[in-house]
């Protein structure tokens, strides 16, 4: 980096006094730095790193170390919208490029519920959103550095800046091994079956038509798991967004199909997710899946559900939503999914945790009528979902974010992993199929892992 002009600059910043942080922007073109590198380079920062990776390639960001984080033990949208806002107005900003395009963000995510969480779960609180120390971006090639405002002179944070980039792109990636496997275990798999079975008899088709149940399966390792291994691994499949969020000893870990939402400029994009059909190598088969799942009717009434609520939850925010009356396939790695985009033109100031509050969880992860779904699977559901089928994502200062639903998910715990799968039941579906389902679900985790069933 050409530091003595940046060093120009630096020193003719006026630093505002009411200002806590002060955040650097500058582009690293001229560095080559991997996804390895930094989490080779960042070691000490274990516990505070991120990945996250849009699946359509518009960002890749690295977080790294937890500069400041929004905590709490409950959701209240109107307290978390006034401390994101009183965040992201504690920062300076310092471009010290006319041409940076890269946005500031703020990663993490809400728990699925507030179900009590004195267990696997509990180096994650209910919400958490952290603003990075160091924030690269990947695609643009840009790093942000925040450092709390009287800490040090921007030149010396400056030089520290470009003392960590050339230190970076000289490391060399750590060698990992694969750990090997000693146990792996389906938790309660008969129990589900029953539990499914239990719930097609509770439905029907007016008061309480979906409910979508999961089931984990724990896999323990004869010494630690890598990061670096993980992160390799999570290469392997496109098409899905990538999640590796590390807080305390636990790694939540998740290659999901999908998007929550997005929100640019006041526009809105999601989309209803919901039927399923498995994906395999054998192109007449699949071919077969994709028709089937165009016209299952116990599919295509699980869809439409999920649409229909989808919309209604965010008709207060919105005079335009527009999505096609047919829903089109959506194709992963694994898994066929009908899928429906939506798009909705949201009205003048409506805030992201607004919007969260209203569409979490979709009915494609809890269940329609939604709070009847959701107390259903607090009381009968096995274990805590945690972040599994959360809401996880960047908030941006100014409203535009973007958030996944963290499916296809592991929680990462020194040498165990549990995966978690689940599935929309409705009235008429069979335990043994929707069984059958959760383990294709599995797979993404399982590849990741690179363990065989
Ligand atoms: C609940 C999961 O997936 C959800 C349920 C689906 C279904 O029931 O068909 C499809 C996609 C997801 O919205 C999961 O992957 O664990």
């Amino acid at each position: 980096m050409n530091l003595v002009e940046y060093e120009d600059l630096v020193e003719e910043v006026i630093i505002d006094s009411d200002s806590k942080y002060i955040t650097l922007h500058i582009p690293i073109h001229e560095y080559d730095i991997s996804h390895a590198q930094l989490f080779t380079y960042f070691k000490d920062y274990a516990g505070e790193r991120y990945w996250f990776q849009s699946k359509d390639g518009g960002f890749d960001n690295i977080g790294i170390g937890y500069r400041k984080s929004i905590s709490r033990d409950k959701f209240k949208a109107a307290s978390l919208t006034s401390e994101k806002n009183d965040l992201y107005n504690s920062i300076q900003m310092v471009p010290l490029n006319g041409d940076l395009s890269s946005r500031l963000s703020l990663f993490g995510g809400v728990k699925f519920d507030d179900k009590d969480t004195n267990d696997e779960w509990s180096d994650f609180q209910m919400v958490e959103f952290h603003l990075p120390v160091y924030q690269f971006d990947l695609v643009r090639q840009e790093v942000f550095y925040t450092i709390p405002q009287h800490s040090q002179k921007l030149t010396e944070a400056l030089a520290d800046l470009s003392e960590v980039l050339s230190g970076l792109s000289q490391t060399e990636p750590d060698a990992y091994e694969k750990a090997e496997v000693s146990i792996i275990k389906d938790i309660f798999p008969d129990e589900w079956k029953e539990l499914v079975d239990e719930a097609v008899e509770v439905l029907d088709e007016e008061t309480f038509m979906k409910v979508v149940l999961a089931r984990q399966r724990l896999i323990t390792f004869k010494s630690g798991i890598d990061p670096l291994f993980i992160l390799d691994r999570l290469k392997d499949e496109k098409e899905t967004y990538t999640v590796y969020y590390e807080k305390g000893t636990s790694a939540f870990v998740s290659k999901s199909p999908e998007r929550l939402f997005e929100i640019e400029d006041n526009q809105l994009w999601t989309n209803a997710i919901a039927g399923s059909a498995p994906r395999t190598d054998d192109e007449d088969d699949n071919t077969y899946q994709q028709n089937f799942l165009l016209h299952d009717e116990k599919n295509r009434y699980e869809h439409e559900l999920v649409r229909q609520s989808i919309v209604e939850d965010l008709k207060p925010f919105s005079y335009i939503i527009e999505y096609d009356e047919v829903p089109h396939i959506l194709k992963n790695k694994y898994i066929y999914h009908l899928h429906t985009p939506i798009k909705v033109s949201l009205n003048d100031g409506i805030e992201v945790f607004d919007i969260l509050q209203a569409i979490h969880p979709t009915p494609a992860v809890g269940g329609l009528p939604k709070k009847i779904a959701k107390d259903y699977i607090k009381d009968q559901e096995y274990g805590t979902r945690g972040l599994y089928a959360a809401p996880i994502g960047l908030i941006h200062d100014n409203n535009d974010s973007e958030f996944v639903v963290s499916l296809r998910s592991m929680l990462v715990s020194r040498t165990s992993a549990t995966l978690f799968a689940g599935c929309g039941i409705v009235k008429g579906s069979s335990s043994e199929k929707e069984f059958q389902e959760t383990d294709v679900k599995f797979t993404p985790m399982m590849n990741v892992l690179e363990v065989e069933n």
